[in-house]
């Protein structure tokens, strides 16, 4: 794709290296490719103090991984105890979006959708109001290129730079700062933070215009819900027809359909059990913005269409909060009936 660059890994400076020492043996250092002619992301260390809007069960693991490697870092949070755990651990606190944009030289956000995005960024004492020239606004919310281009123009008339950064990876690969970084907009600010989302992630993808990290984003997440829903139905169908789901799982894990989702997820669902990694609800949040990205180009996805109606029904059956993976319950209805 032109103006696609993918990066694994950004060489690090050796002081970023011996801060972060704690994540990383040496022997792993990273590896970096870059597919296009563009000069972003050489991987020079972060120099300043970075804000994080949004301590939910993403944005707490990714704050603290900037906090571990030794970053001053500013926090904000709707339900302020969120917060707590990172302020014993060395954050600090502003308790606006506006004062963390204000205080700090980049600010990242993890909201929950576009509503709340937006409104993070740009409604009363939002990001906006302490944005200005020489500051960044990355924001890492899985939303629609609508509400990021929004987003985009508030933070380009405040004279700061905006890059959309929406990640692919869940709890546990935020925790390890293994997610993958599907980035777009201001190339100078992608150069700029690069080393911040090297600590975060394990590869960042920069793809051009504002909207296309949004569009990449929905895509994978829109395959994701889809498979979701169909390993679901497989393993309710194995077991109505008196196969072992747990040896479906294992079979499934041997060839060619193999996905970590599936034997991460599939003993756990069997067992009628969803710990919470992504919430059911951001799911089916994610298949409805994909159905209008499609619309939107008139091309048919009518196997997600279908699939977001199940999330729906699982929704109707109070599972918005319980992992995606739970969206197997909303067949089981279906069958009983
Ligand atoms: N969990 C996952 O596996 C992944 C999630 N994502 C995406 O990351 C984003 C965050 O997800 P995740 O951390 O899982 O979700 P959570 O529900 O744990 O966190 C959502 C965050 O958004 C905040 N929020 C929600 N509504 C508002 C509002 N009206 N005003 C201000 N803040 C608000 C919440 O604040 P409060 O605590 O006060 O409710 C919380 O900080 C979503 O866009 C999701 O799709 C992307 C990749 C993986
Ligand atoms: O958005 C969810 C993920 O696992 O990626």
């Amino acid at each position: 794709m032109a103006g696609t660059t993918i990066c694994h890994r950004a060489p690090l400076s050796l002081s970023l290296l011996r801060r972060r020492s704690y994540v990383r043996h040496p022997s792993l250092l990273p590896v970096y490719s870059q597919l296009s002619t563009d000069t972003a992301s050489k991987g020079k260390e972060f120099e300043g103090r970075v804000g994080f809007l949004g301590i939910g069960i993403m944005g707490c693991p990714m704050a603290l991984n900037l906090i571990k490697a030794g970053y001053d870092v500013t926090i904000w949070n709707r339900t302020k105890s969120k917060c707590d755990n990172l302020i014993n651990l060395g954050a600090k606190y502003e308790p606006t979006p506006a004062q963390v944009a204000s205080s700090c030289d980049v600010t990242f956000a993890m909201i929950a959708d576009p509503a709340s995005a937006a409104a993070v960024a740009t409604g009363e004492n939002g990001a906006i109001q302490g944005l200005g020239s020489g500051k960044g606004y990355v924001d890492v919310s899985t939303v629609d290129g609508a509400t990021s281009k929004l987003i985009c123009e508030s933070v380009q008339k405040t004279r700061a730079s905006f890059l959309e950064a929406p990640v692919s990876g869940s709890k546990k690969p935020a925790e390890d700062g293994q997610l993958i970084f599907l980035t777009a907009g201001d190339v100078a600010l992608y150069e700029r933070v690069a080393s911040l989302l090297d600590i975060m992630g394990k590869s960042r993808f920069y793809l051009g215009d504002v909207g296309n990290g949004a569009a990449m984003k929905l895509v994978v997440n829109m395959i994701m819900g889809s498979m979701m829903a169909s390993f679901s139905e497989g393993l309710l169908l194995a077991e109505k027809v008196g196969l072992d789901p747990n040896v479906l799982v294992e079979v499934v894990s041997q060839g060619a359909i193999s996905a970590p989702m599936y034997s991460l997820k599939g003993p756990a669902m069997v067992k009628a059990t969803y710990p919470t990694a992504f919430p059911l609800k951001h799911q089916q949040k994610d298949l409805r913005l994909a159905l209008g990205l499609a619309e939107s180009v008139s091309q048919p996805i009518p196997i997600a269409a279908a699939a977001n109606e199940l999330y729906k029904v699982a929704k109707s059956q109070g599972l918005s909060d319980q992992d995606f993976s739970a969206v197997i319950e909303a067949l089981k209805a279906k069958l009983q009936n």
